[in-house]
């Protein structure tokens, strides 16, 4: 139920302790004001003057401003701290995104990680109100209170000792089918969140592709299984609320049927059965109170476990062991024993022993079929995924992984699905080159095969894209990261992922003689499944299950009659 986590957060010892001080002192409020009520009855039923009568109400009345002060007294403490740990909660998840990358972010998920920073706070929220304050107020109030019946009256004491194990016992059993039930409703809600979030990214490809109206079929069977989920959520916490609402009801019955008799038969005097039917409520209340929001809150435990999750994703801290340098045609990385998963409590490894060396301006085509690892290779090349173990060496110089700020500031990276930023298209472009001028900027829109384009919209380069701007197909996308390319000079490696994927044949044919000069003087890597770029390269990685099942000169592999990469090459002209 409590994530022991939760009690390293900063700040959180000194707020238990004083909210542990606080509530002992609101239960003898409880037991003060149960006192003087208890008082004031008896002496009324004893006539008593109202000069005796009084100061026993003030001080009843004392004792409900003072349980109630200290209640406000506590949400605020509890409140402030809540709203400000969340609030750090979510600027470090959103820190943790920007370190870890968009590694991290393809596997959780984008609509997770913005449920989490959103929905999810407010959860945790609530979260921190369940336990800080209503599981302390169950662990405290009610033993403060019973010793006092005890006192009291032994009977009623034992009766409500015995109640209380029962319904925590009760508690459990229907928390644990809740705790299933809420942690799947969470399951499908970041399901929901991904999908609606994909949904609406490739809302342009849908419509191209004319399936938007079976995607909203998809859409709403995503909805329907939450909204399913969320109802068998909430009919057993409804009927937990209703089983423990009647349970305790039931237990103070009993206690005044009890009562009665011993006061109708004389064995008890009218103060001490009294005093204890005020208090046998407010013995059940902490426990009705937390049991009734138990359940809301799971989600809340759910959200702050998934943020934990995220936060003590370790992050990649030694980026600079490189001193700067530029790629330029002497340049040499060797890979040994390359070994990347990403998920490592699978048995897949996504990168399998990996030995190759990529040198000077050489043009490395990457190919191999659907899920072979060739992104996983271009991502691990460019330090966007950290690999287990290796031996990798840059010029010389020993490094454990590549996510070093020198070498990412060398190349120019194209990937399999082009993220546009929302801001106009000449900043998309700008973005290796945040200085470029305009005319540097038209300059390599029409390299990209973007210029037709652009004439066509009223505002030209400045038009908005990306989320909040004008929606654009794939093809455009990918052009508009090409143009990056084109724009940038001082960087002497091109790492493009299928980045003539979503083009038709003849505009990838239009563009190829331009890319061609641009791949002069540079180091390429460029994943694809389209075969006449093989021509136009020096080197071939055949990748297969995430191996290098081949590699070795184009021409050299071309000659061969057998072997992974004429199989491969075989397969894909559809000749077997
Ligand atoms: N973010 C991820 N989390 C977990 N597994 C992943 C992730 N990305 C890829 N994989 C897995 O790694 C393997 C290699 O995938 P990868 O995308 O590198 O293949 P690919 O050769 O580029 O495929 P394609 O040609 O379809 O793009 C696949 O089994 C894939 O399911």
């Amino acid at each position: 139920m409590i994530d022991k986590r939760l009690f390293k957060l900063p700040g959180i010892k000194p707020l238990f302790k004083m909210l542990a001080g606080l509530t002992v002192l609101q239960a003898f409020m409880i037991l003060f004001q149960a006192i003087f009520l208890a008082k004031v009855l008896v002496l009324s039923w004893q006539r008593k003057g109202l000069s005796q009568l009084g100061w026993l109400a003030g001080a009843f009345f004392l004792a409900f401003l003072g349980r109630h002060g200290l209640t406000w007294i506590k949400n605020r403490l509890l409140d402030r701290y809540a709203t400000k740990t969340t609030e750090d909660l979510r600027q470090k998840l959103l820190a943790q995104v920007y370190t870890t990358g968009a590694a991290m972010i393809a596997q959780k998920g984008s609509g997770n990680i913005v449920t989490n920073a959103l929905d999810g706070m407010d959860e945790v929220n609530n979260y921190f109100n369940l336990i800080l304050s209503k599981f302390m107020n169950m662990m405290i109030i009610p033993w403060i209170l019973l010793v006092y019946i005890f006192w009291q009256n032994l009977t009623s004491g034992i009766v409500l000792v015995l109640v209380f194990p029962i319904i925590i016992l009760f508690m459990i059993i229907l928390g644990y089918a809740a705790k299933d039930k809420a942690s799947s409703q969470y399951a499908e809600y970041v399901v929901l969140s991904n999908h609606f979030l994909d949904a609406l990214r490739g809302l342009t490809t849908l419509k191209m592709l004319g399936l938007s109206k079976e995607y909203t079929h998809n859409i709403y069977q995503v909805s329907e299984n939450y909204r399913k989920k969320t109802l068998s959520t909430l009919r057993i916490a409804i009927l937990s609320t209703f089983a423990l609402d009647w349970f305790t009801t039931l237990s103070i019955a009993i206690l005044a049927v009890f009562l009665g008799l011993a006061l109708m038969n004389g064995t008890l005097p009218l103060y001490p059965a009294l005093v204890t039917l005020i208090l046998a409520p407010e013995y059940f209340l902490p426990l009705r109170d937390f049991a009734s929001d138990y359940h809301a809150t799971l989600n809340g435990k759910n959200a702050f476990q998934q943020t934990l999750d995220i936060l003590t994703i370790p992050t990649v801290t030694d980026r600079t062991l490189l001193p700067a340098f530029t790629w330029n045609e002497q340049s040499r990385l060797t890979i040994q024993h390359l070994n990347f998963q990403y998920d490592n409590t699978t048995d897949q490894v996504n990168l399998k022993d990996l030995n190759l060396t990529l040198q000077g301006y050489e043009r490395v085509a990457i190919i191999g079929q659907s899920g072979a690892g060739k992104s996983t290779l271009l991502e691990a090349l460019s330090g966007f995924v950290i690999p287990q173990t290796g031996n990798i060496q840059l010029n010389g110089h020993q490094l454990p992984h590549l996510a070093q700020d020198q070498w990412q500031q060398q190349f120019t990276y194209l990937p399999q699905k082009p993220y546009l930023f929302s801001d106009t298209i000449a900043n998309n472009i700008r973005f290796y080159q945040p200085t470029a001028s305009n005319e540097e900027v038209q300059q390599a829109t029409e390299q990209a095969g973007l210029a037709k384009f652009i004439a066509t919209l009223p505002q030209g380069l400045q038009t908005r894209v990306g989320e909040a701007g004008r929606g654009i197909s794939g093809g455009q996308a990918q052009r508009i990261m090409l143009a990056r390319a084109f724009l940038v000079q001082q960087r002497h490696i091109l790492i493009f992922d299928e980045p003539t994927a979503h083009l038709d044949i003849e505009t990838e044919y239009a563009l190829k003689k331009t890319m061609m000069q641009l791949f002069k003087h540079h180091l390429v890597l460029f994943a694809t499944h389209r075969l006449h770029w093989l021509e136009q390269m020096d080197y071939v990685l055949v990748l297969d299950n995430g191996k290098i099942a081949e590699q070795g000169p184009v021409k050299q592999l071309l000659q061969k009659q057998h072997g992974p990469f004429f199989e491969l090459t075989s397969h894909m002209r559809g000749v077997n």
